[in-house]
C-alpha cells in the first residue's frame, strides 16, 4: 500500500509539471495539495481505522493514543520540484508504535521506487562522498565530512539525500539543524531495511509519533563507517 501511494503520488506529480504550463510558487503550491488530496483519499478509503500525521494536512484520527501512524510527506523537496530538478521525492511510511514498519519513498523524475520490503542490503564499495543539502549543510555535516575526508555532493530533498545512500552514491547524511517527521520517516524506514545505519546524531533509536512531530537530526549512513562518523559526532557535543 505503501508502495502504491508513491507510485500514485508521483504520477500526479509529474502530471503537474507536464508541459510547463504552471511555474514557480504555483507549480510547488499545485503539487503540495494535489498529492496530498489524493493520498488522504486513497488511506481514508483504504486504511480507514488508521491515524495519519502528513505535511500538508490535519491529522487525521486521534496519534496520541494509536499505534498505527502514517507519516506522509507528499512532496519533499518542493523548491527543487519547482526548480524543475530531478532531487524530489514522496514521503509514505507506516509507523507502529513510533518505527517504521513499512515506508516507501518515489524519485518519481528518476522513475525510482524504493520500498522497505524488497529494498536489498547495500554494499559495494564505499565512494568517500557525503550528501548535503543544497542550502549549505550544517555544522554538524560539515565536521563529519572534513573529520572523515568525505566530498560533499548537493542534493535537493531529504528522501533524495537519504536515497543516495541507498543507490550507493554517497555513504553518508548527516542532517542536524531542523527537520519535521513526515522528511526523515520514510528515508529512515527504506535506509533501515537496506541494512544502513540509522540514527539520531547521539546515537540514540529514531522514535517516530511524538506529540510535536519534529526531528530535528539524524544520521544515516553505511554501516561500515557509523563508528566514525558517530565518534566525529561526538566530538561537536
Ligand atoms: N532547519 C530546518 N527546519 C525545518 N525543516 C527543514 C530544515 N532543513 C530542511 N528542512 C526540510 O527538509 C527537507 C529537505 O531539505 P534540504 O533539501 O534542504 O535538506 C525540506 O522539506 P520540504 O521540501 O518538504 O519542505 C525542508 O523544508
Ligand atoms: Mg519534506
Amino acid at each position: 500500500m505503501a508502495a502504491q501511494i508513491a507510485l500514485g503520488a508521483g504520477q500526479i506529480l509529474l502530471g503537474v509539471r507536464h508541459g510547463g504550463l504552471l511555474d514557480g510558487r504555483l507549480v510547488g503550491d499545485a503539487g503540495d495539495r494535489l498529492a496530498q488530496a489524493w493520498i488522504g483519499a486513497a488511506l481514508h478509503r483504504r486504511r480507514p481505522h488508521d491515524a495519519v500525521l502528513s505535511e500538508e494536512a490535519e491529522d487525521v484520527g486521534d496519534r496520541s493514543s494509536a499505534d498505527r501512524v502514517w507519516i506522509i510527506d507528499p512532496l519533499d523537496g518542493t523548491s527543487e520540484f519547482s526548480h524543475g530538478t530531478s532531487d524530489w521525492a514522496v514521503h509514505v511510511a507506516l509507523t507502529v508504535d513510533g518505527r517504521p514498519s513499512e515506508a516507501a519513498v518515489a524519485i518519481p523524475a528518476r522513475d525510482e521506487l524504493f520500498r522497505s520490503d524488497t529494498i536489498g542490503t547495500v554494499g559495494g564499495p564505499l565512494t568517500g562522498r557525503i550528501a548535503v543539502s543544497r542550502f549549505g549543510g550544517s555544522y554538524e555535516s560539515h565536521h563529519v565530512a572534513n573529520t572523515l575526508g568525505l566530498q560533499r555532493v548537493s542534493i535537493g530533498s531529504a528522501g533524495a539525500k537519504a536515497m543516495a545512500v541507498v543507490r550507493g552514491d554517497v555513504d553518508a547524511y548527516v542532517h542536524a539543524g531542523g527537520q519535521y517527521e513526515w522528511d526523515n520517516c520514510a528515508p529512515v524506514g527504506v535506509c533501515a531495511a537496506a541494512g544502513l545505519h540509522c540514527s539520531r546524531l547521539d546515537g540514540s533509536e529514531i522514535i517516530y509519533n511524538q506529540r510535536v512531530p519534529y526531528m530535528p537530526d539524524f544520521v544515516i549512513c553505511r554501516s561500515e563507517i557509523a563508528g566514525e562518523v558517530l565518534a566525529a559526532l561526538d566530538t561537536v557535543w
